[in-house]
C-alpha cells in the first residue's frame, strides 16, 4: 500500500532511502536545511556521487511521486511516516553527536499535525529513540499520537541504490507492533528479509555490524603485516580463509586500512557506549589503534627505503576513502597527504570524482591533477591509497614512462606481482613481497 513519507536529511542515507522509497510507489518528500542541496535537488542534479541515483531520482520527480522543500512544515504535510536520516557524526571524545538528531525531532514536535511514525535511519547510540521519543513528547504543541520505530541502514557508499535495493536484511526495531508492521509494509516491495526487535537490539544491531566488519579488516591488517615479516603472501592467505564459509570472503581485502564517514566514528562511539556501562571494549580499541597505525603504513615504508622524503615530488592516486565515491571524510589520502607534509614533500593528488571534496579538506597544501599521467608526470614516488577502476586497470609500462623513477607504494593492493614483475617498475604494497626493478629491464 502506497504511504505518504517525508525523509529529513537528504545526504548519502536520506536522500537515497527517499529516491528508493518513491522508486517503489509511495510519495516522498525529502527535508533539508541546506538550501543549495535543495536547489539542486529541485533541478534534478544529486548533490553527492552515487551510481544510479540521479537517474532513478529524476524518474520519481518526473511521475509526481518525489519532492524537495527546506521547510519542515510543508514537508511534514499529511505525513504518515517520517524518516530521521541527518548525521551523527562525531564528537572530540569520540561519542556520537546527537544534536541533529534532537533538532529533527523538536522540528517534528512543533510542526506535525496529524498522528505519526517516526523512524530513525541514522546511525544512533543504544537508547537515542527514546531520547527522540522523550523530546517528542515535551515539544509536541498538537494532541497526536508519535511511535518511535528504529530502523538502521546497512548501505554501502557507491553501490548504496544497489545496497537498497538487495540488501541482506531490513531491521525493524519498535515496542509496538502496530508500528512495526506498518514499517514492514512500507518495505516489502524491497523484498528484503525482515528481522523485528526491540527498538535498543536494533540500535546496538547496526553498531555491532560495523564494528564487526572493522574487526574483520584489522585482523587481516594485522596478519598482512606479519606475512610481509615471514614472507608469505596476504593474498593467498585471505583466499585461503575466504572459502570457509564460518569465515566468508568478504572484507578480507588487506590496505591501509578503513576510513569513511561511519567505521571510524561508529567503533569510537561503540567503545564510549561500553564505557558508559562500565565495561572496557578491549578488542574494539585495539582494533581503532591498528587501523591507525595501518593508515600510516605506507608512508612509514616510504620513510624506510628513503630515509627522508624531504623534497621528493610523491603522487597520491585516488583521494576518495574509497572507490565510486565522492566522499572524502576519513580517507586514508588525507593522513597521508598531511604525514608527507609534515615531511617536506611535493605532492600531488589525483582522484577521478572527489577532487573537489578534496580541495575543500586539503586546500592548497598539496596540487591537484586530473588525470593519471599527469599526476605521475616527474614524480619520484606515487602512492596508491584507492583503488578505482581506471587506476587498477592502468598499464603498468606507463608508470616509469610518466615518472622520474618508478616507484610504486600500493595501499590497495592493486596489481598482481606477476604482472608488476614483468615491468620496470619498483612495487612495494600491502602484505606481500616487494618487487625491486631488474637490471635487465631498467
Ligand atoms: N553514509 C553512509 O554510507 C551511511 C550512513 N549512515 C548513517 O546515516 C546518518 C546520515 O549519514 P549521511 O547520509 O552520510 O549524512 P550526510 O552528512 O551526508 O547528510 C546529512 C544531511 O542532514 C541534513 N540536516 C541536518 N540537520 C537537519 C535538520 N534539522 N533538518 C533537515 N535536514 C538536516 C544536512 O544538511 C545533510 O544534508 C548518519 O547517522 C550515518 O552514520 C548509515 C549507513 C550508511
Ligand atoms: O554505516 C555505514 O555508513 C556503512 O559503513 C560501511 O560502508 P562504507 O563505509 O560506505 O564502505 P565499505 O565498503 O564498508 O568500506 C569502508 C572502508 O573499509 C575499507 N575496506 C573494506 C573492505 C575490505 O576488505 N578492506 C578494506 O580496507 C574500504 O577501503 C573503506 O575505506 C558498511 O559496509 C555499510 O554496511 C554501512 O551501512
Amino acid at each position: 500500500m502506497m504511504r505518504n513519507i517525508a525523509v529529513v536529511g537528504t545526504g548519502y542515507v536520506g536522500l537515497v532511502t527517499g529516491v528508493c522509497l518513491s522508486d517503489i510507489g509511495h510519495h516522498v518528500t525529502c527535508i533539508d536545511i541546506d538550501e543549495q542541496k535543495i536547489q539542486l535537488l529541485k533541478q534534478g542534479k544529486s548533490p553527492i556521487y552515487e551510481p544510479g541515483l540521479e537517474e532513478l531520482m529524476l524518474k520519481n520527480i518526473n511521475n509526481g511521486r518525489l519532492t524537495f522543500t527546506t521547510d519542515h512544515q510543508t514537508g511534514f504535510h499529511q505525513k504518515e511516516v517520517i524518516y530521521i536520516a541527518v548525521g551523527t557524526p562525531q564528537k572530540k571524545d569520540g561519542s556520537a553527536d546527537l544534536s541533529y538528531v534532537h533538532q529533527v525531532a523538536r522540528d517534528i514536535a512543533r510542526n506535525i499535525k496529524q498522528d505519526v511514525i517516526v523512524v530513525t535511519k541514522s546511525t544512533v547510540p543504544v537508547g537515542t529513540n527514546d531520547e527522540i521519543r522523550q523530546v517528542i513528547k515535551e515539544n509536541l504543541v498538537s494532541d497526536v499520537q508519535v511511535d518511535v520505530v528504529s530502523n538502521p541502514e546497512f548501505l554501502r557508499e557507491g553501490s548504496a541504490v544497489q545496497d537498497t535495493f538487495h540488501g541482506d536484511r531490513i531491521v525493524i526495531g519498535a515496542d509496538n507492533e502496530k508500528a512495526a508492521t506498518m514499517i514492514e509494509e512500507i518495505n516489502k516491495p524491497f523484498g528484503i528479509p525482515v528481522v523485528k526487535t526491540d527498538i535498543r537490539s536494533a540500535e546496538m544491531i547496526k553498531y555491532a555490524s560495523n564494528a564487526f566488519l572493522a574487526t574483520k579488516i584489522s585482523f587481516i591488517n594485522e596478519i598482512s603485516n606479519i606475512c610481509e615479516k615471514l614472507g608469505a603472501n596476504i593474498e593467498d592467505v585471505a583466499y585461503g580463509m575466504g572459502l570457509d564459509h564460518r569465515i566468508g570472503n568478504q572484507f578480507l581485502r588487506a590496505g591501509i586500512g578503513y576510513g569513511g564517514s561511519c567505521f571510524p566514528k561508529d567503533t569510537k562511539a561503540l567503545v564510549q557506549m561500553a564505557g558508559n556501562v562500565d565495561h572496557k571494549f578491549e578488542l574494539l580499541e585495539s582494533v581503532i589503534r591498528v587501523n591507525n597505525v595501518q593508515q600510516a603504513k605506507l608512508v612509514e615504508k616510504a620513510k624506510g627505503f628513503f630515509g627522508s622524503l624531504e623534497g621528493k615530488t610523491v603522487a597520491i592516486l585516488g583521494l576518495a576513502f574509497k572507490p565510486n565515491t565522492d566522499d572524502m571524510r576519513e580517507a586514508a589520502s588525507v593522513v597521508i597527504a598531511n604525514m608527507l607534509i609534515q615531511e617536506g614533500a611535493r605532492i600531488k593528488g589525483y582522484d577521478p570524482i572527489a577532487l573537489e571534496n578534496a580541495k575543500r579538506i586539503l586546500g592548497d597544501s598539496i596540487e591537484y591533477s586530473d588525470n593519471i599521467e599527469d599526476v605521475l608526470a616527474d614524480a619520484d614516488i606515487a602512492f596508491i591509497s584507492t583503488e578505482w577502476k581506471e587506476i587498477v586497470e592502468f598499464e603498468l609500462h606507463l608508470y616509469s614512462k610518466y615518472m622520474k623513477t618508478p616507484i610504486v607504494f600500493d595501499g590497495r593492493n592493486c596489481y598482481a606481482l606477476e604482472e608488476v614483475e614483468k615491468h620496470d617498475l619498483e612495487y612495494h604494497s600491502i602484505g606481500r613481497p616487494s618487487v625491486y626493478r631488474s637490471k635487465a629491464k631498467v
